[in-house]
C-alpha cells in the first residue's frame, strides 16, 4: 500500500477534484486545532506585537557580542511607561503610534481563516484567533482563498421527433465548458484587504446540453484581481505558482471542466441509437495562499528607533509616523523619491529589526520579505546608541539569517543622529571599524536634513547599477508564462486511461485500481443510462484492467475498487463478453489516500 503514494504526481497534488473533496464532510466533533502563538504567525493577515515572553526568551543563535537589547530597551517596559495598562496573562499588548487614529477602544476578535474558509475541499484549517487586535494594526498582506473553475455542463440523451422525419436519430447536445479562473494584477489595489471578506471564488458552470443538438453555454469566467507584487502559492506548499508583479498581467490558473457529450456524439455504425450521455467534467479547485510583497526599489532597514521613518519623511513626500520609541512603524511605508523629471525611485521604510527577527521576534520578520524585491538597501544606524557597530552587525546578521540573498544585496550605511554629541563621538570609531571591513559609511542627521541627500543619491546609484545588471532579466519578463499552472492541469487531465496502477490490500483483501484518466472517466459517466455500465465494462476490458487484475491473482468474490465504484469480481472466462465485475456501490468511497 505504501507504494501507492508514489503514484501521485506533483501536479496531482495541485488540485483535488470536487467530488472527492466534497466527501470530507465537516465533523462537529473535530475541534479546530489552535496554533501555537510564536513571535510571528505563519499565516496571519494582521500584524501584532509579540507577546511579552518573546523578548525574554533566550536566543540560541545570539552571540554574546551582538546584543540589540542594549540599544533597544524592552518594549514592555517602554509601553508601561507610556500608558499604564492592566496586562492580563493572555492579553496581547498593543500600542498606537501618536499619529494613528485610535479605534475608540474597541478591540475585536479576528479569526483569520474564518468559518467561511472551512468546508470547501479542505479539512478544517487551523485558525489563529486573537483578541484585541485593533483594526488599524492589521496588515492585509497575506490571505488564503479558495478558487474553483466551473464544472462542465452535462450532455443529454434526446431523439429527433419531427413530422415526416421518421427515426430522426439521436439529437442530444453536449454540455458547455465550465468557466476558467484567471488571476490578474490590478494596479489600483494596494492590499489584500478585499480577500478578508470574500474567500471563495467559483467560476460559472457550463450549461447542460439540450435536444435538437443544442450545446450548453460556456460557464462564466472568473478573474481574481490582486495587487501588484502578489505571490501566489498553493496552500501549504512552498513553491510559488505565480508571481504577479506588473499591472495588467493576467494568467490562466484553472481551466474549466469539459462539457459532457450528448448522445448525438455517441452515434456510430454499430450503435445508431445510443442511450448514453456523459456528465460534465468537474472543474479543479484549489486553496491558494496570497502574499503581498512590496514592489519598492530601495528598502530602509535598521534597528528600532534608528530614524528610518525620519529619513523617508525627509527624502520623499511620505508622512510616516515618527516618535521617540521603538516600533513606531508597524507597517511598511512607501515614498517616492524624485531626482528629476524621469528619475524616481520607490523607497520603503520598514519596521525596526530586533535580534531574533528572523525567528519572529519583534515586527521586522513580518516585513523582511518585503525587502526581497528591493534592489538596494539603506541601513540606518542609530549613532547615539551605546555601540552602533554592534547594532549594525546585529541587523546585518538578522538579514542574513532571514534570507542570505538579502545580505547579498548592495547597501548604503547611514550613520544617523550626527547632531547629537553621543553620535558625533561615536562616528570616528564607527567609520574606522567599517572602513577596515571595506565599507564606507555615510553620516547624516535626518532631523536636520544634513547628509540625507548624499545617502539617497548613493542608494540611487546602487539601484541604477543593479538595474543595468538585471536588464537581461527585465527584457525577458514578458516572456514569463503565467499560464503554466493551467497547462499542467490540462496535461494531467489528458492522462491516458490506460495509465493506472493496481494495489492489493491483503488485510481487507481489496484491490484498488488507481489512475487519473480512469478517475476522470468514472466521474464523467452518468450511471442513469443503462448503456453507461456496458461502456464502463468495455473500457475496463479495453484498457487492460481486467487482464492486469487476473495476472495479479484476483479471485472470485474479491472486492475491486475503481475510482468511486466498488465491485465484486466474477470469474467468467467461459463467457468473455459478460461483465466480470458487478457494481455494488457508487456510494462515496474515500480513496484520497492515494492522491
Ligand atoms: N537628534 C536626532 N533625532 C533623530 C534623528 N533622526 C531621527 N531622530 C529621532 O529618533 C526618533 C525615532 O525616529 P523614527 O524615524 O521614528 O525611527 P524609526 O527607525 O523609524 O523607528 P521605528 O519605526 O520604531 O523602527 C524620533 O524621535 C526622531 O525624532 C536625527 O538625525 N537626530
Ligand atoms: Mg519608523
Amino acid at each position: 500500500m505504501a507504494a501507492a503514494t508514489a503514484t501521485a504526481s506533483s501536479i496531482s497534488a495541485w488540485f483535488t477534484p470536487h467530488a472527492f473533496a466534497r466527501r470530507k464532510t465537516r465533523n462537529p466533533k473535530i475541534q479546530k486545532p489552535v496554533l501555537p502563538v510564536p513571535g510571528g504567525g505563519e499565516a496571519t493577515t494582521y500584524t501584532r506585537l509579540p507577546l511579552k515572553h518573546d523578548y525574554s526568551a533566550p536566543s540560541p543563535l545570539s552571540s554574546p557580542e551582538i546584543k540589540l537589547s542594549e540599544t533597544a530597551p524592552p518594549i514592555t517596559r517602554l509601553l508601561r511607561n507610556r500608558k499604564p495598562q492592566n496586562i492580563k496573562q493572555d492579553d496581547v499588548v498593543f500600542e498606537y503610534s501618536d499619529s494613528e487614529p485610535e479605534s475608540d477602544g474597541e478591540y475585536e476578535a479576528f479569526d483569520f481563516s474564518g468559518d467561511e474558509n472551512v468546508g470547501e475541499g479542505e479539512e478544517e484549517t487551523p485558525s489563529v484567533k486573537e483578541k484585541g487586535v485593533p483594526a488599524v494594526m492589521r496588515c492585509f498582506d497575506r490571505a488564503k482563498i479558495y478558487v474553483k473553475s466551473g464544472d462542465g455542463g452535462n450532455g443529454v440523451v434526446a431523439f429527433r421527433r419531427e413530422k415526416y422525419v421518421p427515426m430522426g436519430g439521436p439529437s442530444g447536445g453536449d454540455g458547455g465548458r465550465g468557466g476558467d479562473v484567471y488571476v490578474e494584477v490590478d494596479g489600483a489595489m494596494n492590499s489584500l484587504l478585499p480577500f478578508r471578506n470574500s474567500v471563495h471564488f467559483r467560476a460559472g458552470r457550463g450549461g447542460h446540453g439540450q435536444g435538437s443538438m443544442q450545446s450548453g453555454a460556456k460557464g462564466e469566467d472568473l478573474v481574481v484581481k490582486v495587487p501588484p507584487g502578489t505571490v501566489v502559492r498553493m496552500s501549504g506548499e512552498d513553491n510559488v505558482l505565480l508571481e504577479m508583479v506588473y499591472p495588467g498581467q493576467k494568467g490562466l490558473l484553472l481551466p474549466g471542466g469539459r462539457g459532457g457529450r450528448g448522445n448525438a456524439s455517441f452515434k456510430s455504425g454499430t450503435n445508431k441509437v445510443p442511450k448514453i450521455a456523459e456528465n460534465g467534467e468537474e472543474g479543479p479547485e484549489m486553496w491558494l495562499e496570497l502574499e503581498l510583497k512590496l514592489v519598492a526599489d530601495v528598502g530602509i532597514v535598521g534597528a528600532p528607533n534608528a530614524g528610518k521613518s525620519t529619513l523617508l519623511s525627509v527624502v520623499s513626500a511620505a508622512k510616516p509616523a515618527v516618535a521617540n520609541y521603538p516600533f513606531t512603524t508597524l507597517l511598511p511605508n512607501l515614498g517616492v523619491v524624485s531626482f528629476d523629471y524621469d528619475s524616481t525611485m520607490v523607497v520603503a521604510d520598514l519596521p525596526g529589526l530586533l535580534e531574533g527577527a528572523h525567528r519572529g521576534f519583534g515586527l521586522g520578520h513580518e516585513f523582511l520579505r518585503h525587502t526581497e524585491r528591493c534592489s538596494a538597501l539603506v541601513h540606518v544606524v542609530d549613532g547615539s546608541s551605546q555601540q552602533p557597530d554592534l547594532e549594525f552587525d546585529a541587523v546585518r546578521l538578522e538579514l542574513k539569517l532571514f534570507n542570505p540573498e538579502l545580505a547579498e544585496k548592495p547597501y548604503v550605511v547611514a550613520f544617523n543622529k550626527m547632531d547629537l554629541p553621543e553620535a558625533y563621538e561615536n562616528w570616528e570609531s564607527f567609520k574606522e571599524k567599517l572602513q577596515s571591513r571595506g565599507i564606507t559609511p555615510f553620516c547624516m542627521s535626518a532631523v536636520k536634513r544634513e547628509g540625507t541627500h548624499e545617502v539617497i543619491c548613493a542608494a540611487y546609484e546602487l539601484l541604477r547599477k543593479s538595474k543595468e545588471d538585471k536588464e537581461e532579466y527585465e527584457d525577458g519578463r514578458d516572456m514569463v508564462n503565467l499560464n503554466h499552472v493551467a497547462a499542467a492541469v490540462k496535461k494531467q487531465r489528458s492522462a491516458s486511461i490506460s495509465d493506472f496502477e493496481i494495489f492489493h490490500d491483503s488485510d481487507s483483501n481489496i484491490w484498488h485500481v488507481v489512475g487519473s484518466g480512469l478517475q476522470r472517466f468514472i466521474q464523467m459517466t452518468n450511471w442513469r443510462y443503462i448503456d453507461s455500465e456496458r461502456r464502463f465494462q468495455h473500457v475496463l476490458e479495453a484498457c487492460g484492467v481486467y487482464k492486469s487484475l487476473m495476472k495479479l491473482g484476483v479471485k472470485e468474490g474479491d472486492t475491486v475498487i475503481v475510482g468511486e465504484m466498488k465491485m465484486i469480481w466474477h470469474d467468467s472466462s467461459d463467457n468473455p463478453g459478460a461483465s466480470r465485475m458487478k457494481k455494488i456501490s457508487t456510494d462515496s468511497f474515500k480513496w484520497a489516500e492515494w492522491k
